[in-house]
């Protein structure tokens, strides 16, 4: 079965946290998101976030700190999340990729929103 390894970046101003519509078209469509993506060999979880929040949101992570590591199984592939908290970044986020995307208060995230792995990470924030 397929396997990523993914760097997610909860992008988080105050209460609030940037999410991302994901297309129709890609695995788990249709649901929210924390922006990131596919770790590229070689890359640490910071490289790839620093990438990949340039490349979908437009903005650049100065340092970001680990929140929780998921391990799930979506039947057609098995993700690992490597979820970093970003709270220092240069730049006002925006769906880069023409994609959708707001700031939600991190109380009102709602788990059936986004992928199932999700919901221990919504579980984490509001657990902090
Ligand atoms: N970015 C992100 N991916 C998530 C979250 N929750 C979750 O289950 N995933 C899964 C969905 C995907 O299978 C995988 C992320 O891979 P992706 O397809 O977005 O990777 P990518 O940005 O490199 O995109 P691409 O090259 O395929 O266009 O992780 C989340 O909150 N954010
Ligand atoms: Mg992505």
């Amino acid at each position: 079965m397929k396997q990523v390894d993914v760097a997610v970046g909860v992008v988080k101003r105050g209460t609030q946290t940037y999410v991302t519509l994901r297309s129709q078209d890609k695995h788990q469509g249709g649901k929210w998101e924390f922006p990131g993506g596919k770790k590229e060999a070689g890359e640490t979880t910071f490289d790839a976030l620093k990438r990949e929040l340039a490349e979908e949101i437009g903005i650049t992570v100065k340092s970001s700190e680990p929140l929780i590591l998921i391990e799930h199984d979506y039947g057609d592939k098995r993700v690992s999340l490597d979820v970093h908290l970003v709270e220092s970044f240069e730049g006002e986020p925006y769906g880069r990729e023409e994609q959708q995307g707001k700031w939600l208060a991190i109380n009102a995230l709602e788990p059936e929103d986004f992928p199932a792995a999700n919901a221990t990470i919504i579980d984490a924030l509001h657990n902090q």
